[in-house]
């Protein structure tokens, strides 16, 4: 007899950012490379693409950019790979077509799935609610998602980031090369090339004497160096030397602050000097207070705003931050003191900061969004948007217009009957809910047969128009009266983890990130049917099915800081077992069982 042995290949996962783009494969814990992407800038730049960029220009972009992450980074057929692309908030309809006719008619990938990115990295949290912060490189966004809804009616963005930082420490440093006006040796022309030919470096061999022209040439100055530095070297000076301080108590000494200056190499014998108040200075930009634009406490509390009262307390109970710039050394416990100064003064808001609680996924901050990309295209059962629809005339979906449609589901077989057999009673959060049909009921259906809830076999979310448009939210979140509080694994959660100042000093001289592994179950399916440019621009509230987090490698890896004890009575925790059936159904490989 022959045997036919048909094995998927795993997802490709591409997170498409503004300033690094990260690609690998769905099952691996950590992208395969992190590579610049200054086309995907949607400034107006002669060099980059606006947002307004016409569809011609994407698919030029995009036929580059696929090209060299299926062939060059990860070498890897694409006729036999889903590609699982993690979707911005607010990405023009043209870049989302472009993408579909480059994967479609040029590379030939079999389908692709379209994920909105900021409700990945609440994979990594267990939980379904809460609030997702990514500090990147353009900016700040904040979205808050309530029992796997994204309320995109809340979604806000704050202009600071990672470029803001840049360019303070650009100013800081040239401010500071020209109040020092000193000459600096020139380096030898040629000096890489020969030190590269040299074999192993002796400290002769890597002294390079200066060629005659060199002899002539004017004094190299300081302020020239500064100036001539490039945005990856400045980068580098960012993530090496610089970090966030924070005081603990008013008046009380910063912590992590040193007053040790230091000089970054930049050739065999130069070196820019960084005095100690540039390396925290700069990053007051995310904090700035001057009111010349948007900072991150700021942008969350405009965001909490405008989310309904009843679910203010439950979304601040697990925040999560990604993005590159969270890495600064200090981001994260100045987050949470800012936040809590600005819970405490804004009377609106001074009840919830009884609670607020940060979830912190052991994953590189950076990568968190890929991460969460990688555990969705290892479960079974996600939508996606295949070849035959794309040459069908399907339109490509349009998250922000997704609306959930409902499949009638058979009830639970009664407790009598022999097919009962491991099936949890109805009523006790795992078995799968009758849905209802009526649109108002979205939310409750979804909430009910939420993974995190427990009903994790109950509810198909196939792609279709949406006759509703995008007002269904609003329903959604009215609906909500009385949330349940985010169940959480029963992981007893860690205080606040306030390093001591002499560590923090010692660790403002390295730097580093950790990594870990985490897995989670699938949900609900988005759909298509607008036509507009922008996704999530207007305030218009788009309900969306986010996959419902139900991360069992999370309950493992997550440990979190809190900056308020849990209170007496505080909301009950989903058992563990409940959240990690719809996990392991999550970690299966989708397609990756050989079939005969
Ligand atoms: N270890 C680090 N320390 C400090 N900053 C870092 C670190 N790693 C990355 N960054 C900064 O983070 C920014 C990029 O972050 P990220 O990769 O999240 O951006 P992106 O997703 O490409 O951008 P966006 O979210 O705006 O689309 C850059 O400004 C980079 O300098």
């Amino acid at each position: 007899m022959d045997y036919y042995w048909s094995v998927e290949k795993t997802c490709v996962v591409i997170d498409l950012g503004r300033a690094f783009t990260k690609c690998g494969f769905a099952t691996e814990a950590a992208p395969r490379h992190i590579f610049r992407t200054p086309e995907l800038i949607q400034e107006v730049k002669t060099d980059t693409v606006t947002s307004t960029a016409s569809f011609e220009r994407w698919v030029q972009v995009f036929e580059e950019l696929f090209k060299n992450v299926f062939f060059f980074y990860l070498q890897a057929n694409p006729k036999e790979r889903r590609v699982i692309i993690c979707d911005k908030v607010c990405s023009p309809r043209p870049m989302r077509e472009a993408i579909s006719k480059v994967l479609f008619e040029k590379l030939a990938v079999p389908a692709i799935h379209f994920v909105p990115d900021l409700l990945l990295p609440l994979y990594l949290t267990g939980l379904s609610t809460g609030i997702v912060i990514d500090c990147g490189y353009e900016e700040t966004r904040i979205l808050p998602i309530c029992e796997c809804v994204p309320l995109y009616s809340a979604f806000t963005t704050a202009r600071v980031g990672g470029r803001h930082v840049d360019e303070k420490l650009r100013e800081a440093l040239l401010a500071y090369a020209k109040e020092n006006p000193s000459n600096v040796k020139r380096p030898a022309k040629g000096w890489a090339g020969r030190r590269k030919s040299t074999p192993m470096s002796s400290p002769s061999a890597s002294q390079e004497e200066p060629t005659p022209e060199a002899a002539e040439e004017p004094p190299l100055t300081l302020t020239d160096m500064v100036g001539s530095l490039d945005d990856v070297t400045l980068e580098d000076i960012k993530m090496r030397c610089c970090y966030v301080r924070y005081r603990l108590a008013d008046g009380g000494k910063c912590v992590l602050e040193t007053s040790k200056d230091i000089k970054y190499p930049l050739h065999c014998d130069q070196a820019i000097p960084i005095k100690a108040a540039t390396r925290w200075g700069v990053c007051e930009v995310l904090w700035d207070e001057s009111g010349e634009r948007t900072n991150i406490q700021e942008g969350i509390i405009q965001m909490l705003e405008k989310c309904p009262v009843d679910i203010r307390k439950s979304l601040v109970q697990n925040i999560v931050v990604c993005g590159g710039t969270a890495s600064l050394p200090g981001f994260l416990p100045r987050m949470a003191l800012e936040l809590k100064m600005a819970f405490e003064s804004d009377s609106r808001l001074h009840h919830v900061c009884e609670r607020v609680e940060f979830s912190l996924p052991q994953f590189p901050p950076a990568s968190l969004i890929w991460v969460g990309g990688a555990i969705y295209g290892s479960m079974e059962g996600v939508a996606e948007y295949s070849a035959a629809q794309y040459q069908k005339g399907v339109k490509t979906p349009d998250w922000a217009a997704f609306t959930l449609v409902q499949q009638p589901v058979q009830p639970p077989p009664s407790a009598d009957s022999p097919t009962n057999i491991g099936v949890p009673p109805a009523g006790s959060g795992l078995a799968p809910p009758a849905l209802s049909s009526s649109p108002q009921k979205t939310s409750s259906s979804l909430l009910a047969s939420s993974p995190a809830g427990g009903g994790s076999g109950g509810l198909t979310l196939p792609m279709a128009e949406s006759p509703q448009g995008s007002n269904q939210d609003s329903n959604v979140v009215e609906e909500q009266e009385a949330l349940p509080s985010p169940s959480r694994s029963q992981e007893t959660p860690a205080s606040m983890s306030v390093p001591s100042p002499g560590a923090d000093a010692a660790k403002a001289d390295a730097e580093g990130v950790g990594g870990g592994e985490g897995a989670g179950a699938p949900s609900a399916q988005p759909e298509a049917g607008r036509d507009t440019d922008t996704g999530a621009e207007g305030t218009q509230a788009a309900p969306a099915a986010a996959p419902a987090p139900a991360a069992e490698g999370a309950g493992r890896t997550g440990t979190r800081s809190n900056i308020a004890p849990r209170p007496a009575g505080a909301p009950s925790r989903t058992s563990a077992s409940t959240r990690s059936s719809g996990a392991a159904a999550g970690r299966r490989g989708r397609r990756d069982d050989a079939t005969t």
